[in-house]
């Protein structure tokens, strides 16, 4: 622990993000392994700390879009001019400290097999490829880290070795593996891009590579333009607490999030979320009984085996079952992927799904979800073109979406501090419509305290932060501006 501790701080003091007496520090957790714990009592929305990433490039998943491997840039993409194979968008970012030493490395791999066009199975396998550039104190750091086994961890280096056919030294194909299996354990996904395209990169964030899960976590993260992590205190957290986040979606039900932990992160989860089959009486994984019309809830009678079941009329119905409804629910929701058509989504939320789920069911909460951003952004549905009654829809369904947030003890979330913003712009434009008087300026507020310094924050949040640091240098003065503005 003592080795740890002390590569962590260095690495944090290296990245200039070290802060004496900072309220957590590392111990071994009843949940299993170590994890991070408060050491004085933390107000909600404090900084816990900030990180750095270790490690940080392209994901591997099919789904990630070409970025240029330096900037991370979606646009002006072209092979990078040595004919290593990776995308870059500038000369400048061809240049690159990072960039330069990769593209080195891999045109000494395989001199005869150089590509003078993108790869783009090179780029999604490159995120390993960069443990090998790390100082030696960065890769003592990762050797600590918790690692996965098993078949599925590691075939980017199949891929690196088998299709792209490149020659590396047996100690280097060992360390990439190493940290495949570490990057899979702990990696954070990290948003890059603007509205017109964004994508995600993973980061391996070593201080909190040590934070275990909780369905209910008690902190939240978000990213900074220097793609630093900066963890705060999602509620109030007392000396001693153990610090959480949460590896899954707030708003997935019980089944999914125990799935999806179970195959990413290979444990059950029992926080108190997913002992309470009620979730905090939200019923979020509820299905309407096919006998009385109440709600059926999982009731897990060992970690693999699951059944639904009616408070009401005892009635229970096969986890087979409710994976089949699930799956053809799942396919016509997926099917709104395409169409941004609102009226459609209203039509399966009001009348379709209604005989099988009830409104709080997490199907119903993520079309609710898309909802918002679609009405006010998509451009059929921009704020002045919105009819009273979408807005209206708009306004409840931010609201609803609150109430269950608070519901599952979410405390500030990054999801809340979206919604708050979103509620706020619509009662800016009931206030436009009708002249009201009332500017919701506490709606405003909190959202920005959520969501302040990341970097991915709507543009007015931001542009307003931004500005008061670079102009305003005392305290007094920024804090009367954050209060008018
Ligand atoms: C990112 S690491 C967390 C730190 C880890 N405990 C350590 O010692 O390095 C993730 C791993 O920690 C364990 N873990 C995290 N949260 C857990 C939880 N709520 N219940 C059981 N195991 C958990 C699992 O083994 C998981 O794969």
């Amino acid at each position: 622990m003592d080795e740890l501790n002390y590569l962590i701080t260095e690495h944090l003091k290296c990245s200039k993000i070290y802060e004496e007496n900072a309220p957590w520090v590392i111990k071994n957790s009843n949940i299993g392994g170590r994890g991070l714990f408060a050491n004085r009592d933390i107000e909600i929305g404090e900084v816990i700390y900030r990180d750095n990433a270790i490690i940080l490039g392209p994901r591997s998943s099919m789904l990630c879009p070409m970025v240029c491997v330096s900037c991370y840039s979606q646009e002006n993409l072209y092979p990078c001019s040595r004919n290593c194979g990776l995308p870059i968008c500038s000369e400048k970012c061809e240049n690159s400290d990072v960039h330069f030493q990769e593209c080195q490395l891999l045109v000494g791999w395989k001199r005869e097999c150089l590509y003078q066009e993108i790869n783009s199975s090179l780029m999604k396998c490159l995120t390993p490829i960069r443990s090998l550039l790390l100082a030696d104190n960065k890769k003592l750091l990762l050797n600590l880290l918790k690692s996965h086994h098993g078949a599925q961890h590691g075939y980017e280096v199949d891929i690196l070795k088998g299709k792209l056919g490149l020659n590396f030294k047996e100690e280097e194909e060992n360390l990439m593996r190493l940290t495949c299996t570490v990057l899979d354990a702990n990696s954070f996904e990290v948003t890059v891009g603007n509205e017109e395209g964004r994508s995600g990169l993973r980061g391996l964030y070593p201080l909190s590579s040590l934070m275990n899960h909780s369905c209910s976590p008690n902190t939240m993260h978000n990213f900074d333009k220097h793609r630093n992590m900066i963890v705060k205190a999602a509620v109030f957290i007392e000396k001693g607490q153990e610090l959480f986040h949460s590896y899954t979606r707030l708003i997935w039900g019980t089944p999914v999030r125990r799935t999806h932990l179970e195959r990413t992160k290979h444990f059950f989860c029992t926080c108190s979320r997913c002992n309470d089959p009620t979730e905090f009486g939200t019923n979020i994984s509820g299905i309407v009984c096919q006998k009385c019309g109440d709600v059926a809830l999982p009731l897990y009678d060992s970690e693999s085996h699951v059944e639904w079941k009616c408070a009401t009329c005892k009635f229970v119905l096969s986890n087979d079952k409710v994976c089949l409804l699930f799956r053809v629910l799942g396919s016509r929701v997926s099917q709104f992927d395409e169409c941004d058509d609102v009226e459609e989504i209203l039509k399966f939320l009001k009348r379709q799904i209604r005989n099988y789920l009830p409104p709080s069911n997490q199907i119903s909460i993520e079309l609710k979800y898309r909802l918002v951003w679609i009405l006010g952004h998509n451009p059929k549905y921009l704020w002045n073109d919105l009819s009273d009654d979408l807005l209206k829809e708009k306004e409840e369904i931010c609201r609803e979406l609150l109430k269950l947030l608070e519901m599952l003890r979410a405390g500030q979330s990054k999801m809340r501090g979206l919604i708050l913003y979103e509620l706020y712009r619509c009662m800016q434009e009931w206030k436009r419509r009708y002249r009201l008087a009332d500017d919701h300026r506490a709606l405003l507020e909190e959202a920005k305290e959520i969501l302040k310094d990341d970097v991915n924050a709507p543009k007015e949040i931001q542009n307003v932060t931004a500005w008061i640091h670079r102009h305003v240098h005392d305290e007094y003065t920024k804090q009367f501006i954050n209060n008018i503005v």
